[in-house]
């Protein structure tokens, strides 16, 4: 008796000729907690340590008014990073929540201090709405501690399905923003 043949599914990567395609994506990291900019450096410094991502520019560094944060919370610092990668968007979200992990994130309730955030912004054009990740993020679009260093690193930049950064900008109170020129994240 002859066997079934295997099935051969043909999936994105296969179509590539096995390799993966290079995206790029946006990523936003915040801190307000302990050693903000030390830990945003040592956030950056992990995804650039990771052998599928390359960190293609950072932003400035910027205080930030705490939104949707408890009462009493403080300032964030917070930065936009702009990378290259050939990872899928689960397993960058993986690495992403494995960096807030490292650095010892410490979370009470939502919304509360913590010392690394990693969001993924806008990956390439891809769309998700899962339990694990909704892309692009939700919230981005109304975001002033995203849309500020997003756009200097980015003018062109955009959101899916919401517009260019540089128009919603206009609609968001950016007022809490403060660009900190003594400050720097390097690679
Ligand atoms: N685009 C995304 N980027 C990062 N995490 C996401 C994204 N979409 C969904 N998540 C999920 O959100 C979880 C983090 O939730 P958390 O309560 O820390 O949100 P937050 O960062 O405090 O708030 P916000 O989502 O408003 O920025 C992660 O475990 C992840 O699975
Ligand atoms: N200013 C500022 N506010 C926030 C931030 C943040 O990074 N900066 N992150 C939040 C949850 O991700 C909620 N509120």
């Amino acid at each position: 008796m002859t066997e079934a043949p295997t099935p051969y599914v043909l999936d994105a990567d296969t179509m590539t000729g096995g390799m993966r395609p290079i995206r790029q994506a946006v990523l936003a990291i915040g801190s307000n907690l302990g050693g903000r900019l030390e830990r945003l450096q040592s956030g950056v410094s992990a995804l650039e340590d990771t052998p599928e991502v390359t960190v293609v520019a950072i932003s400035s560094v910027y205080e930030t008014d705490p939104v949707g944060a408890p009462d009493g919370s403080g300032k964030f610092l917070n930065a936009v990073v702009l990378i290259d990668t050939t990872l899928t968007v689960h397993t960058l979200l993986d690495r992403a929540l494995a960096i807030e992990e490292a650095f010892g994130r410490e979370r009470s309730e939502p919304g509360a201090p913590r010392t690394l955030d990693v969001d993924l912004i806008v990956v390439g054009d891809r769309v998700a709405n899962d339990e694990h990740l909704v892309l692009p993020h939700p919230r981005a679009h109304e975001r002033g501690f995203v849309l500020v260093p997003w756009l200097e690193v980015d003018p062109e930049g955009e959101i899916p399905g919401k517009g260019f950064v540089a128009d919603l900008i206009a609609d968001v109170d950016t007022s809490g923003v403060v660009k900190r020129e003594d400050l720097e994240i390097i690679l």
